[in-house]
């Protein structure tokens, strides 16, 4: 595996992602939600995306040469409520994915979700006495906020946290870091990513994948649609499987602007829409396939 590098400031990149638009017939635009659709803000429960995204994603979805899907560490549940319209929703960080009118979710994790909301109930519990320490309870897997807890406190939060995990979760449990969160989940080699292979196999030929998100978690999803796709980080530049960035959902929503009038007409037509068989030679396995039931 070659060394990761920042990734570079989109305008430098805008002539690459030119040409393989150019070189495509249909789009496959993968968003992710907090920090790329919606600034990131103290209280998880008020993010909601800026106009200029809905927008912007609202022309996207009425384009036929393109599909969209969000893909958000979120449950499918809640974050299917702050934004509407995509045809495809992936929630949990991947663990649960609708489409074509049904919810495949992951066998492993539907099997650990019991355990899940063991660990909940007790963190609430055990952070009762941590100023502003919050426990997101999202079936599949669970988030504890630090966002509000004062600096202090976050030792406290990482110690008890890795305890509960360790003494309700044993080995069918891990804790990996995000944006000032402790994501809890299941310990099984599936993420974003993967989700997002599942969805690339299903488009028609000369897909060109696009990947746009903000945190760790998206890394995989980078790696799921880089080099031959569009990968595009938010935020800080740090070493990522993503080839271009840019600082803010402003700058997503302004990008989806350009995708969706200008960069549209670069497609490769005809146009194919979505639903025929796919001859893509870019697929997900169908051992992937078969891990969403
Ligand atoms: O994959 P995403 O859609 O980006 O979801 C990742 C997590 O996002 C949320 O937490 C983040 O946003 C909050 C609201 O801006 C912020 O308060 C928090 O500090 C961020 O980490 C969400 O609450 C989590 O469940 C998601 O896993």
């Amino acid at each position: 595996m070659t060394a990761e590098l920042p990734p570079q400031p989109l305008e430098e990149r805008r002539e690459q992602i030119r040409s393989k638009l150019a070189g495509a017939a249909h789009v496959l635009c993968c968003l992710d939600f907090d920090g790329t659709l919606a600034p990131i803000v103290e209280d998880p429960d008020a993010a909601t995306p800026i106009p200029a995204a809905t927008s912007a994603l609202e022309d996207l979805v009425a384009a036929p040469a393109v599909s969209t899907a969000i893909v958000s560490g979120r449950a499918l549940s809640d974050v299917r409520t702050r934004i509407d319209g995509p045809a495809a929703y992936a929630g949990n960080h991947g663990l649960e994915l609708a489409r074509d009118g049904s919810v495949a979710i992951h066998p492993v994790a539907r099997k650990r979700a019991a355990q899940i909301d063991r660990v909940c109930h007790t963190l609430e519990t055990v952070l009762d006495s941590v100023p502003n320490a919050r426990v997101e309870n999202k079936r599949l897997t669970g988030t504890v906020h630090l966002r509000s807890v004062p600096s202090a406190g976050h030792p406290v939060v990482e110690r008890q946290t890795r305890a509960v995990v360790d003494a309700l979760g044993a080995d069918s449990l891990e804790i990996s870091p995000g944006r000032k969160i402790l994501e809890i989940g299941p310990s099984i080699p599936w993420g974003k990513g993967n989700a997002v292979s599942l969805l690339d196999a299903q488009m028609p030929p000369e897909t060109v994948p696009l990947y746009i998100g903000d945190d760790v978690t998206d890394e995989s999803a980078f790696r799921a649609v880089e080099p031959e796709g569009i990968g595009i980080r938010v935020g800080e530049a740090t070493p990522s499987a993503a080839s271009a960035s840019v600082d803010s959902p402003d700058e997503v929503a302004s990008f989806l602007e350009w995708l969706g009038s200008s960069a549209l007409e670069e497609l490769d037509r005809p146009d194919r829409g979505p639903n025929v068989p796919s001859q893509s030679t870019r697929s997900a396995p169908a051992t992937v396939a078969s891990r969403l039931e």
